[in-house]
This record gives structure tokens, sequence and C-alpha cells, in this order.
């Protein structure tokens, strides 16, 4: 595929994600695969409003986070994250957004360092098709040193990990392309959701037995 497919590949995608409110504030950043050997990938410039689809919206780096081509663009100020995730997965594409969910899952188990989501059908979604199949999404603490955050993340992907969420910040989520990705990213925010509203119903009805969370797991009964 050519890189301006590529590159229309990643506007697509940040557009449905614009769609669904998932970039507030100028937050989220997006990256796509171009090759492999030298890695080089698409990357959304820094501060910009990702809701907005111009001709300066991405911009192309090497495996160090450092332009490739001519540009007076700033790459993502988290770019660093996805060189982490592309240097230690399959990844094709990488994605980046801040919800109200996915902040209060990282901040309810961020102790715990992780969260683990069992007995539910969008588990397959991440390719799961065992009835006892679970994901676990690591956690870590939001570091302001962009450096220490990005060693963080890369320090918790294991050869199965498909995102990790950042304290009170975001998710990080990949996959093969940018299909999967946004795949992935649909299917946490739709868990993550899900558990927010189980744990409040569970809260309001504390005598009614209906589902709980035990070790940050959700378990349906
Ligand atoms: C404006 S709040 C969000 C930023 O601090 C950051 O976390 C983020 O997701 C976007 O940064 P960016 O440099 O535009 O990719
Ligand atoms: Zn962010």
């Amino acid at each position: 595929m050519s890189k301006q497919q590529r590159w229309n590949e990643l506007a697509d995608v940040k557009d449905e994600l614009a769609s669904r409110d998932w970039f507030p504030g100028t937050s989220g950043n997006v990256s796509i695969k171009v090759s492999d050997s030298p890695l080089a990938f698409y990357v959304s410039a820094s501060g910009k409003d990702k809701t907005k689809r111009t001709s300066e919206d991405f911009l192309l780096v090497d495996q160090y986070g450092k332009p490739i081509e001519e540009t007076h663009l700033k790459a993502s100020a988290e770019t660093g994250i996805h060189c982490e995730v592309y240097r230690l997965t399959d990844a094709g594409c990488c994605l980046h957004v801040h919800t109200v969910d996915n902040n209060l899952i990282s901040e309810l188990y961020g102790d715990v360092g992780e969260i683990t989501f069992q007995g539910q059908e969008l588990i397959k979604a991440f390719g799961i098709w065992e009835e006892e199949g679970s994901i676990t999404v690591p956690i870590v603490e939001n570091y302001g040193d962009l450096s220490k955050l990005s060693e963080a993340v890369g320090a918790v992907i294991k050869p199965d990990t498909k995102a990790v969420l950042i304290r009170n910040h975001g998710i990080t989520v990949w996959g093969r392309n940018a299909f999967e990705a946004k795949k992935h990213l649909e299917a946490f925010e739709f868990l993550f959701s899900y558990h927010i509203k189980l744990r409040t119903l569970n809260v309001l009805n504390k005598n009614q037995s209906f589902g709980g969370v035990i070790n940050g797991t959700t378990t349906i009964s």
C-alpha cells in the first residue's frame, strides 16, 4: 500500500473516533505503520484539533519518533509510546484516546495495576473464543516525564497485550491494522462502560446480587 493510502486510512479512522467525541480538548493521538524495516509511521501532529481533517494532520517519523521528511510540524508529545508499541508488538496501527470511562477504570484499578474482563461476548473482538477466556489491560501511572511514561508502557506490554491504560489519562490500544485497532478500542470502551455502570448499579442495589467485581475481574451471575 502507498504512503498516501496509509495516510487516508489513518485520517478515516481519526474521523470515526472524532465522530464518537473521543478527542476532547485536542487530546488523543493516532499512528499507522508505513514500513517495517526500517520502521516508519505516520503520527498525528501535536496539539491539533483531532476532529478536523487537514493536510497537516500527520508527519512521517522513524523508530525514535524523529521526523523523516522536512516538516514544520511537531510530532505528538506521546510519539514515544507509539514507538514502544511498534518495537514490542506486531501493531500496524496505534490509537490513543481519553474518555471518561477509560479514566474512571484507570483510577478505580490503578492501585491493582490491571483490570481483567471475563464472561463478556465482546472479548471475542480480541480473537479470544474460549468460554472462560479473559483479557487483561495493564495500568501504568501517568508520569509527567514522557520518556519515563513511554518506558513504563513498554515495560507492561506482554505478547498478548492489546492495550495499556495510563492512570487518569487515557488508553493506548493497537491492532495489526487500522480496522483491528479500532475494533479493539471500541470493544475496550464497551467493556469499560459496562463495568462502570455495573459497579454503579451494585452500589445502588447493595443487597442484590446480579454481578460483581472480584480482584479487578468483572463477573456475571
Ligand atoms: C490537551 S490534553 C492531552 C495531551 O496532554 C496528551 O495527553 C494527548 O493525548 C495529546 O497530545 P498530542 O501532543 O496532541 O498528541
Ligand atoms: Zn494523551
